[in-house]
């Protein structure tokens, strides 16, 4: 890949739900680009077509219009097996923190690794145990999701979506479920971990208390981006209108 080359490159996206009559437009003419180690936050009020537009990034949903490159393949008409190939390019952190529950912290990190990598078992726990190191886990490899807390089944979900070094990782809602702490917790471990990486994030939020981690925000209103700006340090910021109602 060409270093100057986005992550994402978006032009004119249009997407749509239902069929006949019932065809509905969900997205209109999107342009985006995300470059690599840029962490941007994209908000915006429910249903105006966020997740839509991530799981499309994703390769979880085919793309109708436009053209969507990551890493400079083209999504739009790839095979199913293309968007597969895809998806080994991406980390995905959910609002659930969607970890196995029989497996324990390690074992669900080793997992990630050993679909990915053709690495002997030895080295996938080696590697995953360091993760969980990375991630502030060291003390709790062992222990089952259950008996962790909201913030550190978060932080093995961040631990298994980093631990192949994706080029980016797409994150909706990561901390909805998590209280103020351990939500700043969580952001900054990825902030810290995507700059260590050169990994791109993108994170759809409705979470204010988070803005500040993002280089970018973008913003989603019925279907459209309609702002799309540079992060101003604290001091010299205007105010960014986030919408709460979720
Ligand atoms: N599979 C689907 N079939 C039909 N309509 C859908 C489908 N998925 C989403 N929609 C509709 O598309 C619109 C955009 O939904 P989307 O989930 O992308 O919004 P969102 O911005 O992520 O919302 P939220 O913040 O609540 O998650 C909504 O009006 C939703 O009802």
């Amino acid at each position: 890949m060409n270093m100057k080359e986005p992550v994402i490159t978006i032009r004119n996206i249009n997407h749509y739900y239902g069929k006949g009559a019932l065809r509905k437009q969900i997205l209109f003419n999107i342009n985006l680009e995300v470059y690599a180690g840029e962490i941007v936050i994209m908000t915006g009020p429910s249903g105006s077509g966020k997740t839509t537009l991530l799981s499309l990034i994703g390769g979880l949903r085919s793309v109708q219009e436009g053209s969507l490159k990551l890493l400079g393949k083209e999504l739009f008409a790839a095979s199913q097996s293309k968007l597969v190939q895809s998806r080994r390019n991406i980390g995905y952190i959910f609002q659930a923190h969607n970890l196995l529950g029989f497996l324990t912290a390690r074992q669900n990190v080793q997992m990630a690794v050993e679909l990915n990598q053709r690495i002997s078992q030895s080295q996938a726990i080696k590697k995953s145990e360091a993760m969980l190191g990375a991630v502030g886990l060291t003390e709790r490899v062992n222990y089952y999701p259950d008996n962790l807390s909201g913030g550190q089944k978060q932080r093995i979900a961040i631990a298994r979506a980093l631990v192949n070094q994706p080029p980016l990782v797409l994150a909706d809602e990561p901390t909805a479920a998590l209280d103020k702490q351990s939500g700043r917790d969580v952001v900054e471990i990825m902030q810290r971990l995507a700059k260590e990486q050169g990994t791109a994030i993108l994170l759809v939020t409705h979470d204010n208390r988070i803005l500040d981690i993002a280089d970018r925000i973008v913003e989603m209103e019925d279907g459209l981006l309609t702002r799309d700006a540079k992060n101003l340090p604290a001091n010299n910021k205007v105010n960014f209108p986030v919408s709460d109602h979720h």
